[in-house]
């Protein structure tokens, strides 16, 4: 084994730096001796926060950064949140490990109140989420919908500095930073969908590096992998990007799997959603096939494709 230190490039943010860290421990104890360091830094996506993710636009906003570090041998291996990895990666780079999903349900979080359903007429709910907005639009088309960016602690100060009666946030993030008390009800497929990916992490790493790929080869878990792929392909096929107002949620039974998926409009509160189960050996198929099932049915239009 190479004395060298495994580098594992990683936001800053606290979640950011937990999954990176939870990254480091598995590979400590799959390989005993290996020498495994953090290589902390910043994205475009952590230093723009006046503006939702949709409008600052481009795919990747929090990969860029870790990329060029794998590329200039800075770091080996990039630990990302699944959901924030784009359908299509840049050419040169692959997904080498998608570790076990979290529970990918979204949380409700209020210091007032249980559930959504239980907030008063015109409550103020933050998320900068299309997807978010557009399923609490749906449910609730009298609520107040308002921008809520930055990273997970910076969004509970804003509802506990009293700018919003909840707010929606993944639960996973939430347990992993045991903050799992905040969550006051869970917002759980296949009623409400999750981001597509939403609560895996992801490994990536330069593609061809043989190395390091069976290096982390321990660390993946072949039910999510089937499960994420179904949901990215349902993404992509609407044309893919972590802003657009998608949602979609697979689960594998014992004999098929089972994949959910919506597109909304965030404005109207519009939601198309449709379902299909089909085979566990072929789950980019069964994403394509209702991405465009979808797409007959209007979401085109809701896209403003
Ligand atoms: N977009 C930010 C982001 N990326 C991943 C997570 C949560 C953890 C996960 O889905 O794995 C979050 C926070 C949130 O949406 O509340």
């Amino acid at each position: 084994m190479s004395s060298l230190p495994l580098r594992i490039a990683t936001r800053q943010s606290a979640l950011a730096l937990w999954q990176a860290e939870h990254v480091a421990q598995r590979l400590r104890a799959a390989h005993p001796g290996l020498a495994v360091e953090l290589v902390p830094m910043t994205t475009r996506g952590d230093q723009v926060l006046d503006r939702p993710l949709a409008e600052i636009g481009g795919k990747g906003l929090f990969l860029k950064e870790l990329e060029v570090a794998l590329l200039q041998q800075r770091a080996d291996i990039a630990v990302h949140s699944l959901k924030d990895v784009p359908a299509a990666l840049e050419p040169g780079f692959a997904l080498i490990a998608i570790l076990a999903r979290a529970d990918a349900a979204d949380a409700f979080v209020s210091n007032t109140h249980a559930a959504l359903l239980d907030l008063p007429r015109r409550a103020r709910v933050g998320t900068s989420s299309l997807r978010r907005q557009a399923q609490l639009r749906a449910l609730r088309p009298d609520l107040e919908l308002l921008d809520l960016r930055g990273n997970v602690n910076t969004r509970l100060a804003r509802l506990d500095g009293g700018h919003y009666d909840a707010i929606v946030l993944a639960a996973a993030g939430l347990e992993r930073l045991g903050l799992a008390a905040r969550i006051r009800s869970r917002l759980a497929a296949p009623d409400w969908l999750p981001a597509p990916g939403q609560a895996a992490i992801a490994v990536e790493a330069r593609a061809g590096d043989t190395r390091i790929s069976a290096l982390l080869a321990p660390l993946h878990d072949a039910e999510t992998d089937v499960v994420v792929r179904a949901e990215r392909a349902f993404n992509a096929a609407l044309g893919g990007s972590c802003t657009l107002p998608v949602g979609a949620w697979a689960v594998l039974g014992e004999h098929e799997l089972h994949l959910y998926g919506l597109v909304g409009d965030a404005v109207r509160g519009t939601l198309l959603r449709a379902d299909l189960a089909g085979t566990a050996q072929a789950p980019e198929a069964l994403g394509q096939l209702l991405g465009a099932m979808l797409l007959r049915e209007g979401a085109a239009a809701l896209l403003g494709q």
